[in-house]
């Protein structure tokens, strides 16, 4: 039976008319699974007549493709409905009433610290969230199985660029930040994990008193720990029984049971990760059943950030905020959607301790597809009787505080803003991690996630069964991990050769904080606990235009510990204009060199049994790539953002160059505090979701409301 799309998913402009969808006829008010967004059950969302045909579009990229938005998502707020939403708490704009605390930017850490705020505040008392996005109840965020597939589309993500970066042929590298409530929570990889111990101890070293000791608490605490189905003995090599029991017990010391966000592992394994998994043991990457517990190095069952019994993404949105579709979602939380904060307000007469927020400016309905003009937009100002909260992010943070007047008085002159703070290191220190990835076609029979791709009839199945019981190949994600160290792919004259160029760079630092940042990256090269190189293993086709019929295996590298430093600085005066990024991508020897070795090394991997046994051949890059300067070629042409840009707000003493205190407030100002991860001073061998909720945890406790 062939069946159009239901109406609500039409929106005229973007939808093909020719492309229908095959499959049972559904409804999508289906009452079987009530607990459940309907709309991410329907079978039909998996099943397009274009993929039946073997045709070059995957089943996820359908999905992608499919306009999924229930009308009121995509359309802005008018300054009606913002007015309305605040008078059902009592609020008027331009009345003398203020909120207890202003979040601005309802993404992954914002939300935590307006969950836990609203805990302690009285009746009559609001927290108010300030998000750019809205709540999207969709699959491309709820649907695991859809990693991925939203990054650079401006309904869920700010869909930034690079300025042109000199050492990548003058490239401009996307990079992506979530713009939704939730943040980047909603359109990460899924992927939960936390850095080695002694890299959390490194942040102790600007003299904060953060560490992991100390921030451990905080993990445990946002984590709502489902454990496994299977042990892990039964599924990684290299685990036994006997250390799968172990860590078991240990749980209770290391693993969080009752927090808001949900903690579990995948269930299907394709046929990649045996032969990957006993390949890179040959080269001494050993497996760890425990990475979370203060090391995580070595290869490992990645933690997926999964609501197991609904088989959705658990995020910002929908694990910390009680009811994120209402209006009023937590009692005394208001959420403003689709509202863009412009700049913080400061009492112009306050004196002595510093400059006093009493309030943020705002524009609502902005449609983020086509801006109308700044002055056509409904503007409108909040006030805060106590403190007002950035949230926003690694690029947004610092374009907001150069846009209230906190930062480098040089740049804010060039666009005629006064100067309220003098910070000149806001919107400095940005350190991202850089990824390149390649894949190889797998033989025939092989069994890889790319089977949703090439196999109609197993792609209803796993549909049908994703709509059943919310298990199978759509609740499945990215298992295999691992950070290794130099010495797993080089040999020691090349290991002393990267010792020695990092040596080089720490003479030429140009500032003190620099100086000592790359001190201890120097460090963890002789630290066995601190990974320098990530691997991950991608069980489908992820760098190549894939073949129909044809399966592969991706690796992505990344380097989680960069000598290069970048910026985020405003580009305009104009609040819509976007931040000049510039993360300075391989402007050292250091990077270059251990990235294009890494790439190399992965090659060897492939040549290596058991993992070449099921490989046929390179893809991307294909077989003509063979040396190290082909290698490097590769490297530039291809290198991408991770998402994981931290630093450029950094919690360090001011004269040292940071922006922010150990309490997370900012220097100079008496009630504004950054709280994401831009606080970071020092980048991590990890991907940062977990470190996000734990610096909100952390901070609500900075903000002396729990614990
Ligand atoms: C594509 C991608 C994949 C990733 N994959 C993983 C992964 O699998 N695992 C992992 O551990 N980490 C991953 N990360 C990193 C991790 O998700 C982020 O580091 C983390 O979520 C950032 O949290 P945050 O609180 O700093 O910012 P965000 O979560 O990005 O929140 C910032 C919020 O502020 C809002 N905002 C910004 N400016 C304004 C404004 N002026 N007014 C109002 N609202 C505003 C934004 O819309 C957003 O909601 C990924 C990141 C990306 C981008």
């Amino acid at each position: 039976m062939e069946l159009a799309l239901p109406l609500y998913f039409r929106s005229p402009g973007t939808l093909d008319n020719a492309h229908t969808i095959r499959g049972p006829a559904i409804s999508v008010t289906d009452p079987r699974k009530p607990s459940m967004p309907t709309q991410c059950l329907d079978p039909t969302f998996f099943i397009s007549d274009r993929d039946s045909t073997g045709g070059e579009k995957s089943t996820l990229s359908t999905l992608s493709s499919i306009p999924y938005h229930p009308a009121e998502q995509g359309i802005a707020q008018t300054r009606e409905e913002i007015e309305s939403t605040l008078k059902g708490h009592g609020v008027l704009i331009d009345s003398s009433l203020s909120f207890e605390y202003i979040i601005v930017g309802g993404g992954t850490a914002g939300l935590v610290v307006a969950s836990r705020l609203a805990e302690s505040l009285g009746p009559g008392q609001y927290v108010c969230v300030v998000e750019a996005g809205t709540y999207r109840q969709d699959p491309l965020v709820d649907v695991p199985g859809a990693f991925g597939m939203s990054n650079m589309n401006q309904d869920y993500d700010w869909s930034y660029e690079t300025v042109p970066q000199e050492n990548l042929h003058d490239r401009r590298i996307a990079s992506s930040a979530g713009r939704l409530l939730g943040g980047s929570s909603g359109i990460n990889f899924l992927v939960r994990m936390r850095a080695s111990g002694p890299e959390y101890d490194a942040w102790n070293a600007f003299g904060n008193g953060w560490d992991w000791q100390g921030l451990l608490p905080y993990f445990k605490a946002e984590e709502r720990y489902e454990g496994y189905v299977l042990g892990t003995d039964q599924i990684f090599p290299g685990i036994t029984k006997k250390e799968d029991e172990e860590a078991r017990l240990k749980e209770p010391e290391f693993r969080g049971h009752s927090g808001p966000v949900h903690s579990t592992h995948n269930n299907i394994y394709t046929d990649l990760l045996q032969p990957t998994i006993e390949t890179t043991l040959k080269f001494g990457i050993k497996t760890n059943r425990i990475p979370g517990y203060g090391v995580s190095t070595g290869m490992f069952n990645i933690d997926i950030a999964v609501n197991r019994q609904q088989g959705t993404r658990s995020y910002a949105a929908n694990a910390y905020l009680r009811d994120p579709e209402s209006i009023v979602p937590q009692s005394n939380v208001v959420v403003l959607k689709h509202v863009y904060a412009t700049k913080i307000l400061f009492d112009s007469h306050a004196s002595g301790q510093g400059a006093k927020a009493v309030g943020l400016a705002c524009l609502g309905g902005v449609d983020w597809k086509s801006p109308s003009p700044v002055n056509s937009l409904p503007a409108f100002e909040l006030k805060v009787n106590k403190e007002i909260i950035v949230s926003t992010g690694t690029f947004n943070t610092p374009r907001l505080l150069e846009l209230s007047g906190i930062g480098n008085p040089e740049i804010l002159s060039k666009f005629n803003i006064t100067p309220i703070v003098r910070l000149p290191t806001v919107g400095e220190n940005l350190q991202e991690h850089p990824v390149v990835i390649s894949d190889f076609v797998v033989k025939d029979g092989v069994f890889t996630l790319d089977k949703l791709r090439v196999d109609p009839k197993y792609r209803a199945e796993q549909a049908n069964e994703y709509y059943e019981k919310r298990t199978g190949a759509y609740a499945t994600t990215v298992s295999a991990y691992g950070f290794f160290k130099l010495k797993n792919f080089l040999t020691e004259k090349e290991v002393e050769e990267l010792r020695t160029e990092l040596d080089k760079e720490i003479l030429r630092a140009s500032n003190g904080f620099y100086k000592k940042q790359l001190a201890i990256q120097r460090r963890f090269l002789d630290d066995d606990d601190v990974g320098d190189v990530e691997l991950i293993m991608v069980p489908r086709v992820f760098a190549s235009d894939p073949k129909d019929n044809t399966s592969y295996i991706s690796f992505v590298v990344l380097l989680p510990h960069p000598v290069a430093r970048g910026s985020v600085h405003i580009s305009s005066s104009e609040p819509l204009a976007p931040p000049s990024i510039d993360p300075q991508y391989l402007n050292n020897l250091h990077d270059t060199k251990i990235l294009t070795k890494a790439m190399q090394f992965v090659r060897k991997l492939s040549e290596t049994a058991p993992l070449k046994d099921i490989i046929v051949a390179p893809s991307t890059p294909g077989p003509e790539v063979q040396t190290e300067a082909q290698f490097e070629e590769f490297v530039r042409n291809h290198l991408k953002s991770s998402g994981h840009p931290i630093g450029t707000a950094a919690m360090a003493p001011q004269p040292l160059g940071g922006v922010v205190d150990e309490n997370l407030r900012i220097y100079g100002t008496q009630n504004v505090r950054v709280v994401d991860m831009s606080i970071a001073p020092l980048h991590l061998a990890a991907h940062l979701l977990d470190t996000a909720y734990a610096i909100g945890e952390k901070a609500s406790e900075c903000l002396s409301v729990r614990l």
